[in-house]
């Protein structure tokens, strides 16, 4: 499977519909990969708090279907990153917003959408406005090889939450696809927390950071792209905009499951 991991860097004076037009001329360019993926809240920005409430907009809305119509005209699978939906009415917190992201087909059919369980923000800023995903999400993606592949979808924080990986991967997942919008103060976590997900769990994954500072916060960048058994296919090592390109070798996570059944001599 030939994935394009778009680390798109940026800054709050950039306004949101020139970013979402650069986003969508890196996608054309990939246009031969079988996935491309955008990291998290990257039109209405990560930690915009501010303006999150402003910028919503419903799971049909405006984003939703330029991603849509972005995903029919590339032809391939997009998972889209995530943005700031305006929840059809408030949550058990009494908030109408969440963290979702949304993955399309290469007819632009929404596969899946995933509100993001894991809030972050330590009582300020995604707990205090957003309410909480409460389902986890695996969904079959097209593998690019005429197959499908069992893939699991997280958000950032979630990364630091080793159930949730457990719980997708007992539900079939061999794939995590996570964007993000993790700080440079500790990126070596996103690194080390990415690597363990799959490792643990023998499940590849595709794990994509942004770049730029917002609201005062240096993004991190090191996009990357580790295989079931650990091996890091490709890393971006920096913060700069690039799109990491990634043929990824999906056929080989059974064999390696069979080959070495750490999973099996679990002890609940
Ligand atoms: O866990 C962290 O260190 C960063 C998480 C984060 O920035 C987020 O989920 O938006």
């Amino acid at each position: 499977m030939r994935v394009a991991a778009v680390q798109l860097s940026y800054e709050d004076a950039e306004p949101a519909a020139d970013r979402v037009a650069r986003a969508a001329g890196l996608v054309r360019e990939h246009a031969d990969h079988d996935l491309v993926v955008l990291p998290e809240l990257w039109a209405p920005t990560g930690f915009g708090y501010r303006r999150w409430a402003e910028q919503a907009e419903p799971l049909d809305g405006p984003f939703a279907a330029a991603m849509a119509d972005l995903a029919r005209t590339v032809g391939t699978t997009l998972h889209a990153g995530s943005f700031v939906e305006r929840l059809p009415e408030p949550g058990p917190d009494g908030n109408d917003l969440a963290n979702t992201s949304l993955l399309f087909d290469g007819d632009g059919t929404l596969l899946a959408h995933y509100r993001k369980v894991h809030r972050f923000g330590f009582g300020s800023g995604e707990p205090r406005l957003m309410e909480a995903g409460t389902e986890v999400v695996v969904v079959d993606l097209p593998d690019g090889a005429g197959g499908t592949v069992r893939t699991g979808l997280s958000t950032c924080y979630d990364l630091r939450f080793p159930e949730l990986y457990r719980l997708q991967q007992e539900a079939g997942a061999e794939l995590f696809v996570v964007p993000a919008a993790w700080p440079a103060a500790r990126v070596a976590h996103w690194t080390m927390f990415g690597r363990a997900r799959a490792v643990e769990n023998q499940a590849a994954l595709v794990a994509v950071n942004t770049g730029g500072t917002h609201a005062r916060t240096p993004m991190g960048g090191h996009t990357q792209v580790v295989t079931a058994a650990g091996e890091v296919m490709g890393e971006l090592a920096h913060t700069d905009e690039a799109v990491l390109s990634v043929d990824l070798d999906l056929s080989t996570t059974a064999e390696y499951r069979d080959a070495f059944p750490v999973l099996a001599d679990r002890r609940l």
